[in-house]
């Protein structure tokens, strides 16, 4: 079969909406979406940009390719006059994890969240000049999770005014943090705070690790790149390092001071904020990874669509054309439910953005009342998206079959660099048990009048909800916000209180919640599922303009809402939100839900705007050409160099010559 071309454009004919105006919603506004196409566009004209290669360079290729290509942006960024916005989209969209993520994504939001003003004023000119190169130094070979067990020590010498930061064990050695292997100038290092033999906690210190001038580490620093990591290029551009600072002392005013400062004096104060914004840096960058959530989801699905129009198998009667694989139920059941999480996280991650905003607007009014809520959403949605990401990525992999395990499908590096985003920024479980600890808190706080707001206003109907039964009589009603709603809240408080109940039984609440912990990530995970959901109703209550795009995105909404109680089945039927007849209406709704995305599925993959070349996929190609695409990459592979390669006439023809004389024996 050659005629993939003419089946994706056949394909984008059945579309019931415009796909322009989808583009528009799913880029968030006009001029997003105007600024990601011509910055996608650029980068993907551009031939110093190209990544089809990247799979065949050893790792010491790679990484200076790596180097090469995030100068060669510095270099467009500053030729083109690129804004902060544009410039963080061009490094988006050359797709090659670098040092770079880490300096913008991480060293300077740590400056600007933890910095003084004059901090500020001193670093960041350096930083955003990139004078400087900066990563963010916390984890520690024996200790990530638990950042108050961080070991490395910064004790305040009154004598010199300043703090000598030492690594007092090997498991003391700063492990994992990006760019600072080979590259970083500068890290901003979490360190204990020791005064007069005081232990006053984890602080935030700007620590030079290299020289300016000749990049040797400086004296005290012992500093290297981790090794190798899962997946061939994938996470292998960036240079994941390991520290140890041995005695090395830096001036007092390189502690960042904005939550608490240490005096001239050497006593320790405490400004009026809490000591959690020393993790704001962390809160933010999970706010992004939510984002971030929704493009990787989106470019498997798109490239599993795709493939799944061009691709037949079976079904050929007297010799015409077989089934498109996209056309069988099971392929449907289990591509379309994560179409419609990409969607469902674009549009929660665009939720969470307005709220990380709107947080950090009131810390800097020394309002700190939403910064629990803000905490535990972005813990718990960091967790829910990337797990479902990952997840997710892996299953458009085997969507496509056997060439999707092809690197020039573009599935295996996309699974090898996301994969790890359920772990860093916080281990997803380790991210839902601080979930379950808000949620343990709102519950024991119902009876109190202190009413319970954001994510968990719903709470306050708790008695109502624990009454509640579904009044689901047809497929039909499962179609209605509110009662899906209504029975995703029911199940949410439910599994909470049976958990708050639970807990109550243990004498020691420390005791109860650890024996409980599993099912205390399950209420998370039920609590944080509803904001998804929530979110993706009250988007489809604004006003939607475009031709059946509102129709598309109702439909997308119910799948992904009637996929998750269909996946969850047991927590609805055991906390009795619903029966088991209610449950079978739902399945049969998410069959018909199917048919109905069916003709629009390839225009819901286009309105992501992909350009072939960020999405680096053969079988995700917008024309659909696969075969011939796949047929030439695979001579262009370095073991195709030569006919007979390397190492038969040393190790295969001897033996072929020995079993010959065998044989004639
Ligand atoms: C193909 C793709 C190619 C290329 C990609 C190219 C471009 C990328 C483009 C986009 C990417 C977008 C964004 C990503 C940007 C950069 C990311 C890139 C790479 C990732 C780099 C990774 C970095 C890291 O991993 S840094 C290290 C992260 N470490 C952690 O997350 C540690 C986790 N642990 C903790 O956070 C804490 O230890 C804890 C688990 C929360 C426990 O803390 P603690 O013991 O102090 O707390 P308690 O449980 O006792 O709670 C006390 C109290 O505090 C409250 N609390 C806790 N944390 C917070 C917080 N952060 N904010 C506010 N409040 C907090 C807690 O609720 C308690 O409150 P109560 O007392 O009221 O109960
Ligand atoms: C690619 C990558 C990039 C990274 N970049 C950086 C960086 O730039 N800077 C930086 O500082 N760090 C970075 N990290 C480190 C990262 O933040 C940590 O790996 C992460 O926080 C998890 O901590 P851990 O490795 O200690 O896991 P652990 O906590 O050791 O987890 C191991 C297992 O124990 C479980 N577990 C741990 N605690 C609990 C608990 N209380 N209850 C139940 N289960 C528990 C976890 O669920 C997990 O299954 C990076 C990591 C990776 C993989």
């Amino acid at each position: 079969m050659e005629d993939g071309v003419d089946h994706l454009a056949f394909e984008r004919n059945k579309a019931q909406f415009d796909v322009e105006d989808m583009k528009i919603i799913w880029a968030g506004s006009r001029q997003d979406f105007e600024l990601s196409d011509r910055i996608s566009r650029l980068v993907a004209s551009d031939p110093a940009f190209r990544k089809d290669d990247r799979t065949t360079l050893d790792r010491k290729e790679l990484f200076k390719n790596t180097l090469r290509k995030a100068a060669y942006a510095w270099k467009r960024i500053n030729e083109l006059r690129l804004n902060e916005q544009e410039a963080y989209k061009l490094r988006s969209f050359v797709d090659q994890p670098a040092f770079t993520d880490l300096h913008w994504g991480m060293f300077v939001p740590a400056i600007q969240g933890q910095g003084t003003d004059e901090q500020q004023q001193k670093w960041l000119p350096l930083a955003y000049r990139m004078q400087i190169i900066g990563c963010y130094a916390q984890t520690e070979l024996g200790h990530g999770s638990n950042v108050q067990g961080l070991e490395t020590t910064a004790t305040f010498d009154p004598k010199t005014d300043e703090f000598v930061i030492h690594s007092p064990t090997l498991t003391s050695s700063k492990w994992w943090p990006g760019g600072l292997g080979k590259i970083s100038t500068h890290a901003v290092a979490y360190a204990r705070l020791i005064i007069g033999g005081e232990d006053h906690g984890v602080h935030g210190f700007i620590v030079q690790l290299r020289s300016l001038d000749d990049h040797l580490p400086l004296p005290g620093i012992t500093i290297g790149d981790i090794g190798m990591k899962f997946g061939n290029a994938a996470y292998n551009t960036m240079d994941n390092g390991v520290l140890r600072f041995d005695h090395v002392r830096i001036p007092r005013n390189q502690m960042l001071m904005r939550v608490s400062q240490v005096t001239r004096e050497g006593k320790y104060v405490s400004s009026n904020v809490p000591r959690q914004l020393v993790y704001g840096t962390m809160v933010n960058v999970r706010q992004k990874i939510v984002a971030d959530a929704s493009v990787a989801l989106s470019r498997a699905v798109c490239i599993a669509t795709r493939y799944s129009a061009v691709r037949r198998q079976f079904g050929s009667h007297n010799g015409g054309l077989e089934t498109q694989v996209i056309d069988y139920k099971t392929q449907q059941a289990r591509l379309f439910p994560l179409l419609a999480s990409a969607y469902a996280f674009r549009f929660v991650g665009g939720w969470l953005k307005w709220l990380y905003m709107d947080v950090t607007e009131r810390l800097q009014a020394n309002d700190f009342s939403t910064l629990p809520e803000a905490h535990a959403c972005t813990a718990g949605l960091k967790s829910l998206t990337t797990t479902a990401t990952a997840d997710g990525i892996e299953e458009c992999r085997k969507l496509c079959g056997g060439h999707g395990y092809l690197c020039s499908s573009g599935l295996p590096e996309l699974f090898a660099v996301y994969v790890p985003a359920c772990t860093y920024e916080g281990d997803n479980v380790v991210l839902l048990l601080q979930v379950a600890r808000h949620l343990m808190k709102t519950v024991s706080q119902l009876g109190s009048g202190n009413k319970p707001v954001g994510t968990t206003a719903y709470m306050a109907r708790v008695e109502q909800l624990m009454q509640y039964h579904s009044d689901v009589e047809k497929a039909e009603d499962w179609l209605k916000p509110n009662v899906v709603l209504e029975a995703f809240e029911a199940r949410a408080s439910r599994m909470s209180v049976a958990c708050a109940q639970n807990l109550s039984k243990f004498a020691n609440p420390e005791e109860g919640f650890q024996e409980l912990a599993a099912d205390l990530v399950d209420a998370a995970v039920a609590h944080c599922q509803l904001i998804v959901v929530s979110k993706f109703i009250e988007k489809l209550q604004q006003d939607i303009p475009g031709k059946g795009v509102k129709k598309q995105l109702e439909v997308l909404c119910s799948i992904y809402a009637l996929f998750l109680l269909h996946k969850h089945l047991g927590d609805f039927l055991s906390t009795g939100c619903i029966n088991p007849k209610q449950g079978s209406l739902a399945s049969e709704q998410l069959r018909n839900l199917y048919s109905q995305v069916r003709p629009n599925a390839i225009a819901l993959v286009d309105a992501f705007n992909y350009t072939d070349h960020y999405l680096g996929s053969i079988l995700g190609r917008y024309d659909g050409n696969v075969y011939p695409k796949l047929y030439e990459e695979a001579w262009k592979d370095p073991l195709n160099d030569s006919v007979v390669p390397d190492g038969f006439k040393e190790y295969i023809q001897p033996m072929l010559k020995q079993q010959l004389r065998n044989a004639r024996l």
